[in-house]
């Protein structure tokens, strides 16, 4: 421990990123504090990856034993599934519970001080925290900033938290209205559709770009499409934004063209669900305080080993991690880089590799994907002279998927042709986001699809999907 400090590590914030950074600082050998002004465990814990996933899992049960048609098909009837909102919502907030407690208590029991209030820098090596007794200023030799993400509002779009709202809101279940628009295709905008129309309320997915999910591989985007929009009771209005929102009974959706601003349409619903994207959560903490600038987003500056940027150079002794760096904004990549930001600050030098960073979006079935979609691969065959590949193996010939009678799905495989590497993956099928961790790890090691495809999976499973992949890869190499 350094002597002329309070401590070697103070970490502003205590999500995700934060509490794996914090961890991490203990097992090398840091005097670390960590300080929260809201919930511990943040985003993730309290309002995100948690506690929707605890409503996909009950609405995904409810969907499947009121799915006749595929329980008749395994030779079992059901009759009459019902279900208790509000016990849907508590089994999310018991697992909040649970889980905040959890991480509060890792955190105390390896001797990381929390302290609870506003951090923000007070010049180099130096903070302020806002805490219930007064502001104390400590000293710390290295500072991470870990301030995390707020939901994003467009301009026009008045939220009242009760009609018209954000995740913030969503994910306490308050009430099932009978009909939600949801404004973004996003993550949360299909993760919530899913739990909506499993739960019986119909929606209208409103996505400003002229493709829903535009973010995903197009053939994904397509395939997911098929499966998680067109059957269910989703009404779709692609390439109109929400120019403006009211809330009240009814919420009152003025569309408009994204171009000309012009009204295209005006809907009248029960809610609203706001899935337009996060903000970096950057503002009053500091920064001009070190002279360092948040870019037009707000998003904090930062290289590969997670330094903190000043026109373009390394701020001694100052870190940024997690949704605030605008990077992956996923709690796994948040936890990622402040393992990264540590060990950099310990002199073990190393670098984010995000290429092999998989994401996930927990419908019924499930999305995930890893590396570069084909578009992107294709761009970058073209500036580096070399031809992309591509195969795609499918559920319906995978003999465990239909032992489930679930063999809706495609896996879609990207890779050099010249050496064989995987350059990306991006699977929609049963247990797709457990499967693509296969290809992350493939994707890290640099392997190639030759390599791959001498791996012996295990028979009858799921991730014969992706062997078959790699087969039909070599075949095509
Ligand atoms: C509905 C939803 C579902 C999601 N599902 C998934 C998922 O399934 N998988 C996944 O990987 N990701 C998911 N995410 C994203 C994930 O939650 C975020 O990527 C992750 O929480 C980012 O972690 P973080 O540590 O950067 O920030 P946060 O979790 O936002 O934590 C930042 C913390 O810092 C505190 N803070 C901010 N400023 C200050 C300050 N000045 N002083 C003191 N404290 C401060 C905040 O109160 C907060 O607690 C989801 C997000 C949402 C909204
Ligand atoms: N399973 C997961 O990992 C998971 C789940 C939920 C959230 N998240 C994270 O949370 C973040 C936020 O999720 P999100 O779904 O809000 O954002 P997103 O960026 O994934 O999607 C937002 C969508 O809204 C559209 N949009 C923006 N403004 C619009 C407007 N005015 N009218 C109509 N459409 C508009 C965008 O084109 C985009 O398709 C994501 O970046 C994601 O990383 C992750």
């Amino acid at each position: 421990m350094s002597q002329a400090f309070d401590y070697d590590l103070v970490i502003i914030g205590a999500g995700v990123g934060g509490h794996g950074a914090a961890l991490h600082a203990v097992k090398c050998g840091l005097k670390t504090a960590i300080v929260e002004a809201g919930d511990m465990g943040g985003t993730c814990v309290n309002r995100g990856c948690i506690p929707s996933k605890a409503l996909l899992a009950a609405s995904g049960r409810v969907r499947e034993m009121r799915d006749a048609q595929h329980l008749r098909a395994m030779g079992i009837q059901v009759a009459g599934v019902t279900f208790e909102r509000n016990e849907i919502a508590n089994h999310a907030k018991n697992l909040v519970d649970k889980l905040q407690a959890d991480l509060t208590n890792s955190l105390k029991r390896l001797g990381v001080e929390t302290i609870r209030g506003w951090g923000k820098l007070a010049g180099s090596q130096k903070l302020t925290v806002a805490t219930a007794e007064g502001e104390r200023t400590l000293t710390a030799r290295d500072i991470i900033l870990a301030p995390g993400s707020i939901p994003f509002v467009p301009p026009g779009i008045e939220t009242d938290g009760k009609t018209v709202f954000t995740s913030d809101e969503a994910i306490r279940l308050d009430w099932l209205p009978d009909w939600i628009a949801i404004i973004g295709s996003g993550y949360i905008g299909l993760e919530f559709s899913d739990v909506y129309t499993a739960l019986g309320t119909e929606v209208t997915m409103i996505e400003a770009l002229d493709r829903l999910m535009p973010t995903f591989d197009p053939d994904i985007a397509k395939q997911a499409e098929r499966v998680l929009i067109q059957p269910r009771d989703i009404e779709t209005r692609v390439g109109v934004i929400a120019k403006s929102v009211t809330p009240g009974s009814p919420v009152v959706i003025e569309l408009a063209d994204p171009k000309t601003k012009e009204t295209v349409d005006v809907l009248e619903v029960d809610a609203c669900l706001v899935a337009t994207g996060r903000l970096p959560a950057t503002r009053n903490l500091g920064l001009e305080t070190v002279a360092v600038e948040a870019d037009r987003r707000g998003f904090l500056p930062v290289n590969d080993q997670m330094a903190v940027l000043l026109e373009g150079e390394p701020v001694p002794h100052l870190w940024a991690i997690g949704d605030a760096t605008g990077k992956m904004m996923l709690a796994h990549a948040a936890s990622a880089q402040g393992v990264v930001a540590v060990d950099n600050i310990c002199q073990h030098h190393r670098s984010v590799s995000y290429s092999s960073i998989p994401a996930a979006a927990f419908t019924h079935p499930e999305v995930s994907f890893v590396g570069l979609t084909e578009p992107a691969a294709q761009e970058l065959a073209a500036s580096q002279g070399f031809k992309v590949g591509t195969v795609r193996s499918y559920f319906k010939a995978n003999s465990k998927a239909l032992a489930e009678a679930e063999s809706e799905g495609l896996a879609k495989l990207i890779y050099r042709e010249d050496t064989g590497e995987v350059l990306g993956a991006h699977i929609i099928g049963l247990h797709a986001a457990d499967l693509i961790q296969e290809a992350a790890n493939a994707i890290a090691q640099k392997q190639s699809v030759e390599q791959l495809a001498q791996f012996v999976h295990t028979h009858p499973t799921l991730s014969e999907v992706l062997d078959e992949a790699y087969k039909r890869a070599v075949v095509h190499h």
